[in-house]
């Protein structure tokens, strides 16, 4: 597997590229030798053993897909940064020998779609909504939904589920107050993205997810018409405008707003759901912080940087474009790369004692919102609603506990950003 020889081009950084060599393409491993992913996480959110002992073999290996392909994973850090940053590898533009890890790509306006020339115009389009003035308004109202939230949970019969009550709502309202639409649709459009997320990883049934793709751009498309009659400050209106000046077609607008309704809802939703069980696990941690509030801003990198959203062990795939050496590894172009984003959290070369879960941890330079082109652009948006969430749940229910055996809590396995399908609280 480990070659290092043979680099016939460039040399960029970490990654050697090559032509395209026929003779090396995928090659075949005895099927016993091959690691096979998913790699479940440990009592729902911590680290897999199996990748932990993997870390210790190199940050690139050979393994299995849940579909039964074989690839690579890359775990190291550097590794992964080099990956998603090298115009070598494409995000989407799955080649055909397999299936796309998502019902999204390749629909015109799902940012991870487009590279180049083409990603930095439809980026650029939206990034005024995410910009810091913006952030800090919305600030305030992700503060006032949360309080809102809370207050709905306090009333509730006991055990409650934080995920109906929170987890759920809290990311689709704040991203009906981004974009300009109803917060009473927040259940329609957040089943739907639901929906558009489950069977991403390539072993279950397309149709549902599709289906609910183009009915979120139905439904994008008649808010659109609305905004024409009644603008307003918000992301809907941008994209109008965009359209009107020629930035964007209607279809690209479209497909921006629906996959922001989809990015921004359910990875936030499974991320305050990780960092809930984590925070219900590490007692000594959670006191830590509610007796020195001061640590919020880092306790919400340490949840991002070791409990981040997600079923298995997984991350985001890429696909070489020509033969690389990456590592000494050789990968041959057009193969399957995942880029195992949770499982750099735990590289010894940039984060010292990983395994620990230290809410006061010291320089934190996760890779949970990715790196690269498609860095995460709602990246400050989602550490707001973690914060609103981890500031004051602990003051506000002082008492608040799972109301059932961790184990027995039922992992959402067939969504790409994991969470749960409900989870019983007391307080
Ligand atoms: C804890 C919450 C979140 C996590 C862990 C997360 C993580 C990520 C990751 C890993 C990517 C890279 C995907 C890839 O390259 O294949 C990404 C991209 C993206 N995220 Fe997030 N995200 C979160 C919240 C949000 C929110 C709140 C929004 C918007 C309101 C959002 C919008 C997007 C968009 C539009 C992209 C595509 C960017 C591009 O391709 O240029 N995300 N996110």
């Amino acid at each position: 597997m480990r070659e290092g020889h043979d680099v016939t081009r460039a040399k960029q950084g970490l990654i050697f590229k090559e032509k395209p060599s026929l003779g090396k393409r995928n090659t075949i491993m005895p099927e016993h030798s091959l690691p096979t992913l998913p790699m479940w996480r440990v009592d729902h959110i911590e680290p897999s053993p199996e990748m932990l002992a993997l870390r210790g073999e190199g940050p690139i290996h050979r393994v299995r897909f849940p579909s039964g392909h074989e690839g690579w994973w890359v775990t190291g850090y550097d590794e992964a940064k080099a990956v998603l940053s090298d115009a070598a590898f494409r995000p989407a533009g799955t080649p055909t020998a397999f299936t796309p890890d998502s019902v999204m790509l390749g629909s015109p306006g799902w940012l991870v779609s487009h590279e180049g020339d083409e990603h930095s115009r439809l980026r650029a389009i939206i990034a005024p909504a995410f910009s810091d003035l913006r952030t800090d308004l919305l600030a305030q109202q992700v503060e006032s939904i949360a309080e809102q939230l809370f207050a709905t949970l306090s009333i509730q019969p006991q055990p409650a589920d934080l995920r109906k009550y929170l987890s759920f709502p809290l990311p689709a309202m704040v991203i009906s107050a981004l974009m300009g639409v109803r917060y009473e649709d927040h259940a329609f459009f957040a089943g739907l993205s639901d929906e558009v997320m489950t069977h991403q990883h390539e072993t279950g049934p397309r149709s549902a997810s599709r289906l609910a793709w183009e009915e979120l751009r139905v439904y994008i498309r008649d808010r659109m018409r609305e905004k024409r009659r009644d603008p307003g400050d918000n992301l809907l209106t941008d994209l109008l405008l965009a359209v009107d000046q020629g930035k964007a077609s209607e279809e690209e607008a479209i497909g921006l707003a629906a996959g922001m309704l989809v990015a921004g809802h359910e990875s936030t939703a499974a991320q305050i759901e990780c960092g809930l069980l984590a925070m219900f696990r590490h007692s000594q941690q959670r006191e830590r912080l509610i007796a020195d509030p001061s640590l919020l801003d880092k306790a919400v990198e340490e949840i991002l940087r070791m409990y981040p959203p997600g079923a298995g062990w997984d991350g985001i795939m890429r696909y070489p474009r020509c033969d690389v050496t990456i590592a000494g590894v050789h990968i041959p172009a057009e193969s399957k790369v995942l880029v195992g984003l949770p499982a750099t959290s735990f590289d010894l070369r940039h984060f010292d004692k990983p395994e620990v879960f230290d809410i006061a941890r010291e320089g934190n330079p996760h890779l949970a919102f990715s790196y690269g082109p498609h860095y995460c652009i709602g990246g400050a948006l989602a550490r707001l609603e973690l914060k609103a969430v981890f500031g004051s749940i602990f003051q506000r229910f002082p008492g608040l506990r799972l109301a059932v055996e961790p184990e027995e809590l039922e992992l959402r396995k067939e969504i790409i950003t994991g969470g749960f399908e409900e989870m019983p609280v007391l307080w």
